[in-house]
């Protein structure tokens, strides 16, 4: 990106090519310079230096300008997209610089133009792109609030939206996950609102309000953008305007395919905070393996479905009458065909980033034959889905355009190869001149038959033969036999075992003549490739609606197949306070276990707000609190749940406080952690948000977390009135909070067998009565000496508590923190009599055999 003015700049002294090298290099002084030579893009100076330790590539040096050798790496043309997709993974930018002057008639260095610059987030390229995910530009100011500017320029959406507070910003950037992200020089970026991308400040004043609104309708070819609805969001377009700045210089080609803005409501959608969009692992598991919910629930059939179902996981609706009609599509696709159903839909392809490459005239030839097929599939998905009223509103959108269609079909090859660059592309007989041109470079007149036969009357000799080779070119070949029947005018080229090769100067002419004629037509085969690409852009707009259409219907038909393939039910909406699900399992976990998941009934409303989930380690309480919340965000987006049946009435946030992990990236211990996810929770919680708790406390002292969990449930119950389900292991809070009006004591079953505990894994009313934390640590292997010992401390303490006195709330009231010291093992004894210097290795080992099992009796 231009950042130098190079008037002020003095580069006499450099040879002229480095003089060229450095004045580019003075406009794009933050980004790397990737400067074609021939075959190479090489890099120089700082660049150079820099790409040889991020790529692991040889740094050499290139003679000397300046007096000074010049350090140079450099990555082969043909192999640069590989380096360029890493480069860009860890956040760089580079300029790409080409020769664009004929080296042929230049004087001094041939001409060389930055034609694109590729940062993270403007990358549209197929080689350096995901297809599962978006790869989206940000742009945030502040004042007062935050702006927000969204583009996905590999699909030309673009979104804006304002949010108060730091809190809603982290979370609307932990869901948009940028590639880059740009604010105002003067904005101080917290590193704990977004760090995991490329963050780049750019100058204040592209993110100024009235220039962006001017900027945006030029874009859109409009008056004024109150159409948009936007024009309110001043902080916003500023934003936006922006972005537009921004992937104009990067792109350097016009956008047509950015066709409109729109704004997202925080209102029109469920609020994940973002330490719930980490917990409940939506898109992404924390261990990284495949089992989020969305790679369970994921069965579309094209990538840009895939992009479409992570974007509606991450943002549930929360729009009845949008969310019935979806389920009642899905209700319908699933009395189809569905393996036929995604086939179609797999024929139609990534038909969103194909379009784009179309509209920033990078599409390649098979661009051109995906769209083709998918023009081809369409007529039959239309057809598949009927006339059915559920599915009007897709089906509309599906336009068959036939014309365009039929030119691919004449236009292009059946397999073109990679790249218009060496032709190959054009069918034959789409275009007159191009086909002219074809015959005259393939030689395929009649001249060449013409000369050879009458080479062999005026020579005599009947095996004379016109041939040709890729170094020689045109030759009359004959056996050297013959070579006394050679006429003078013959020049030798090549003498072979058998046969001599000659040429003679009516060949040569011929020869560059077909020459050019292989230049001309590969000319006019580019002319004609532009054209289609122009063909297709006229129809940009019918082919988004279209492409939109598609993705809708694939991430539906993925709904139809999982409701099928697991059992779900069509959720009910309405507008009474709460939810209720009977026979509700997690999504995730029931698809994992080899045996039957145990479902369980939620029920939250205006009279009961909370369940207070007790039970042994490992009994489910988790994995049923979030059922909850996943089966939840599944009705929002669209999707029928696990259960057998289902209702929810109005829900604004979710929050979850579950597990806990240090965030050493922004210095934060646990504790802090779980305490700065809780008071997100109190400030906000409304009483149609849905909380969960999940053992709250445990990160500090007995009684520190205790009071903490017991005043952060109260002030759910009884201040924030919050639909929650609260998960803990200090049983004290089932007789206090279990108690309170609208709170409800819950507990997860278990039995003991032998001394093992079996896990019912079944949702029961009323408190449980103890933890069984030993036998779980039992099962988890820890050393039967620890758990014996365990058990041990365990019973001395409860006698311990039942002799202390009892509040009113039968809370037990410790006279003294700290337990008494437990009395010396025998073993210990034994041990400290021990003189270990007159052991011999053996009677140490005999020693430790026969402790060992003593304590294993
Ligand atoms: N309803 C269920 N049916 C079958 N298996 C279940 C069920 N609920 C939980 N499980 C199994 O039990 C395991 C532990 O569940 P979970 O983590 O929810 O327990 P927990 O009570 O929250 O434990 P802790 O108190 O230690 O956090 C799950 O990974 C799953 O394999």
């Amino acid at each position: 990106m231009p950042t130098a003015t190079t008037a002020s700049l003095d580069f006499s002294a450099h040879t002229p090519m480095m003089q060229q090298y450095l004045r580019i290099k003075a406009e794009h002084a933050d980004t790397l310079l990737f400067y074609r030579m021939g075959d190479f893009y090489e890099l120089f100076y700082d660049d150079a230096r820099k790409a040889a330790e991020l790529l692991d590539i040889s740094l050499t040096q290139r003679g000397a300008s300046n007096g000074k050798p010049i350090p140079m790496a450099g990555v082969p043309y043909h192999a640069a997209e590989n380096y360029l997709a890493r480069l860009l993974q860890m956040g760089e930018s580079v300029a790409i610089c080409e020769q664009v002057g004929d080296p042929a008639t230049s004087k001094g260095p041939v001409e060389r133009k930055v034609i694109r610059v590729l940062t993270p987030g403007t990358v549209t390229d197929e080689a350096l792109l995901s297809e599962q995910r978006e790869n989206l530009l940000v742009a945030v100011c502040y004042q007062q609030h935050f702006g927000v500017a969204c583009l996905d320029l590999a699909s030309g959406r673009f979104s804006v939206f304002e949010c108060a507070d730091e809190t809603t910003l982290q979370a609307e950037l932990q869901r948009l996950q940028p590639a880059e992200l740009l604010h105002p020089d003067t904005m101080q970026w917290q590193k704990q609102w977004f760090a995991s991308g490329c963050v780049r400040p750019r100058p204040d004043w592209e993110f100024a309000s009235d220039s962006a609104e001017a900027l945006l309708c030029r874009q859109f070819q409009v008056q004024h953008l109150d159409g948009f609805g936007i024009s309110h969001l001043s902080r916003a377009l500023g934003a936006a305007g922006a972005i537009l700045n921004y992937v104009k210089l990067t792109q350097r080609a016009a956008l047509p395919h950015i066709q409109s803005i729109h704004a997202e409501h925080t209102d029109n959608a469920i609020q994940l905070d973002a330490a719930t969009q980490r917990n409940l692992e939506l898109v992404q598991s924390m261990s990284g393996a495949p089992t989020s919910l969305f790679a369970t629930l994921n069965r579309t059939a094209t990538a840009m479905g895939g992009r479409l179902l992570r974007r509606w996981l991450q943002r549930p609706l929360r729009d009845a009458q949008q969310l019935t009609h979806r389920y009642r599509a899905v209700a319908l696709l699933q009395s189809y065909d569905l393996e036929s159903l995604h086939k179609q839909l797999k024929q139609i392809g990534d038909l969103e980033r194909i379009l784009s490459r179309v509209a920033l005239r990078s599409a390649r030839p098979r661009d051109l034959t995906r769209l083709r097929s998918a023009l081809q599939a369409l007529p039959r998905l239309k057809k598949e889905l009927t006339e059915a009223q559920e599915l009007a509103s897709w089906q509309q959108d599906l336009h068959e355009l036939p014309e365009i269609c039929a030119t691919l079909e004449q236009a292009l090859v059946e397999q073109p190869p990679l790249l218009i660059r060496d032709g190959g592309v054009i069918a034959d007989g789409f275009d007159e001149e191009l086909d002219e041109q074809r015959r005259l470079a393939a030689g395929a007149t009649d001249f060449l038959q013409q000369i050879e036969l009458r080479e062999r009357q005026r020579t005599g000799i009947q095996t004379l033969k016109v041939g040709y080779n890729k170094v020689h070119g045109y030759y009359l070949e004959a056996s050297r036999a013959a070579a006394a029947q050679i006429p003078a005018d013959y020049q030798r080229r090549q003498t072979l075992k058998n046969v001599e090769r000659y040429i003679i100067p009516e060949l040569k002419t011929y020869e560059d003549k077909v020459l050019q004629a292989q230049s001309r037509a590969l000319v006019r085969e580019k002319w004609l490739y532009e054209n289609l690409l122009d063909a297709i852009a006229v129809e940009l707009t019918t082919l988004q609606r279209m492409a939109n259409a598609v993705a809708e219907l694939d991430v539906l038909h993925s709904f139809a197949v999982s409701a099928i393939a697991y059992n779900y039910c069509q959720p009910e909406l309405r507008q009474a306070h709460g939810f209720e699900l009977t026979g509700a399992r997690h999504p995730v976990i029931e698809v994992q276990l080899e045996t039957p998941f145990i479902a369980n009934d939620v029920r939250l409303d205006a009279e009961q707000t909370m369940l207070l989930i007790t039970g042994p380690n490992m009994g489910g309480k988790s994995t049923y609190m979030r059922q909850a919340a996943l089966c939840a965000i599944m009705a929002h987006c669209g999707s029928f749940v696990p259960a057998d049946r289902a209702v929810f009435g109005p829900i604004d946030r979710i929050f979850t406080r579950i597990g806990a992990s240090d965030d050493l990236a922004s210095g934060r211990s646990t504790f802090m952690v779980e305490m700065t996810e809780a008071a997100t929770i109190l400030h906000n919680a409304t009483e149609h948000s849905l909380v969960l708790m999940d053992e709250i406390g445990r990160g500090t002292s007995t009684y520190d977390g205790l009071a903490l969990a017991w005043a952060c449930a109260e002030a759910l119950l009884q201040r924030n009135r919050a639909l929650t389900l609260f998960a803990t292991h200090y049983f004290e809070l089932t007789q206090t909070i279990g108690s309170l009006p609208g709170c409800r004591n819950v507990h997860v079953e278990a039995t003991e067998h032998d001394d093992t505990i079996v896990f019912e894994h079944r949702v029961v009313e009323g408190a449980a009565n103890r933890s069984f934390g030993v036998q779980v640590a039992k099962l988890a292997g820890l050393p039967n000496t620890v758990v014996k010992r365990a058990q041990n401390i365990l019973q001395q303490l409860e006698r311990q508590d039942n002799e202390m006195p009892q509040t009113e709330l039968g809370l037990t009231v410790a006279t003294t923190a700290e337990p008494t010291a437990p009395a010396p093992h025998p073993l210990l004894d034994e041990l400290a009599a021990l003189e270990v210097n007159h052991l011999t290795p053996l009677e140490a080992l005999q020693w430790l055999a026969r402790w060992q099992s003593k304590l294993n009796q």
